[in-house]
């Protein structure tokens, strides 16, 4: 007999929700999943399960293969965390978010385990958006202050599409920055390796003032590598022709010169910020680079804050708690915190992973906003194909044998 299974809008729950952990200990009002065993599919999970191999050195999750579970890329994670997941023998998985920030490919492998998997256990499936609910779904939970109120079949559910647009224009630059010297990024035939394993071939790219680039490529291709070359302080770069602001990695700018002239958006900073921050506070501490915010703004500064609060309809915000607003809005502060000083570069780096349709339309919004109506150049990186984002040129890494290689596509993939 087929299974029912179920779907949460990830939207319905409240920030730090404890509706998930509810659902495992019973507390809930599902008489089919009363007093059965579940297991939590998700990434806080297997983030855990990450930290224990690396803290007791062993290999919980990846027995059979000789690496660690970090090295593996997203899409081999989820699927070890499966495999993990069914050895305990559970009667339910909550499945959270299952397929954010995992490639095309990885997502219908992904999806063909799982639908093989319903006959035998019991799905309960938190979605942000539609396209991404598994077909053997078949009842929607409806949820109130962070309980199950009803199960509506999936064919009665009514999905909501979202288009969304900010009233006003984008706040003026308060910052200079002088002698910003073309192209911005140079990677000049970039080859890099760990270890015998090759993953960029022969990457040559320019950026110049002013475009909107979209940097994209499935999992494990090499983003987060081409980002920590041009951000971070990866040592691969100093290895090889990659220019920053007109100058050669490694040759004179710091690593802090070079963070002050761009800003950066990541979904896990909030992770680094260990008080809380106010929605104001937030924005404002985007004018210093700062973890916190250490120092009094100026009347220009502050002015420029509300002015972001003001485009963004945060005003009822902006004394709560960044920690404490749905995802969406926790992603329109950072990048208003990101953008503030109006750098010559913006690095967006997965800005949509976790965000529900109507999430998805605020911050594709903004982020083709901020592109037209400023003069910086905005670099957003997205292992998926997204429908309404607008760039000037799309950079796509295509893996092979020999690492990825890269071509510039001038239209929107
Ligand atoms: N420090 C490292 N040591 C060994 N291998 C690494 C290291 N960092 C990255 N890799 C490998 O390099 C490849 C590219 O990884 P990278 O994280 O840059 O890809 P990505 O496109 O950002 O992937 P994802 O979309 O999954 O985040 C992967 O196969 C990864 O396992």
């Amino acid at each position: 007999m087929a299974n029912i299974h179920f779907a949460i809008n990830n939207s319905a729950l409240v920030p730090n929700s404890k509706l998930l952990d509810n659902i495992l200990n019973g507390t809930h009002t599902l008489p089919i999943l009363r007093d059965k065993k579940g297991f939590l599919f998700s990434y806080s999970v297997l983030e855990k399960l990450m930290e224990n191999e690396a803290k007791h050195n062993t290999k919980t999750l990846t027995n059979k293969q000789n690496r660690s579970i970090r090295s593996l890329s997203n899409g081999e994670q989820k699927k070890a965390l499966l495999n993990y997941a069914m050895l305990q023998k559970p009667a339910f998985l909550i499945l959270d978010s299952p397929f954010e920030s995992l490639d095309a490919a990885s997502v219908i492998s992904l999806r063909k385990k799982l639908v093989q998997l319903s006959s035998k256990i019991i799905f309960v499936q938190i979605f942000n958006r539609k396209e991404e609910i598994l077909p053997v779904i078949t009842h929607i939970l409806e949820i109130k202050n962070d309980k199950i109120t009803a199960q509506t079949p999936i064919e009665n559910y009514h999905f909501k599409t979202q288009n969304f647009v900010f009233n006003g224009k984008i706040p003026k630059s308060i910052t200079t920055y002088k002698n910003i010297k073309e192209p911005l990024i140079a990677f000049k035939n970039v080859n890099v390796f760990y270890d015998e394993n090759q993953i960029l071939n022969n990457i040559n790219w320019t950026i110049y003032k002013n475009e909107f680039w979209q940097l994209i490529g499935p999992n494990g291709s090499g983003k987060s590598t081409i980002l920590s070359m041009i951000y971070g302080n990866n040592v691969k770069a100093y290895e090889q022709d990659v220019y920053l602001f007109g100058k050669k990695k490694g040759t004179g700018e710091s690593v802090w010169e070079i963070k002050r002239k761009i800003g950066y958006f990541s979904p896990n900073i909030l992770e680094l910020f260990h008080r809380k921050q106010t929605v104001k506070q937030m924005i404002l501490s985007g004018f210093y680079d700062s973890v916190g915010l250490y120092k009094t703004p100026s009347t220009l500064q502050n002015t420029s804050a509300n002015e972001w609060i003001n485009l963004l309809n945060l005003n009822s915000d902006k004394n709560t708690a960044v920690q404490n607003l749905p995802v969406a809005k926790q992603r329109l502060v950072l990048i208003a915190r990101a953008i503030i000083k109006h750098p010559p570069l913006l690095i967006l780096d997965e800005p949509l992973i976790n965000l529900d349709e109507k999430g998805t339309a605020l911050v594709v919004a903004l982020i083709n906003k901020i592109a037209k109506e400023s003069n910086t150049t905005v670099l957003f990186v997205s292992h998926r194909v997204v429908k309404d984002i607008q760039p000037d040129f799309t950079y796509k890494l295509s893996p092979t044998k020999h690492g990825s290689v890269g071509n510039v596509l001038p239209f929107i993939v």
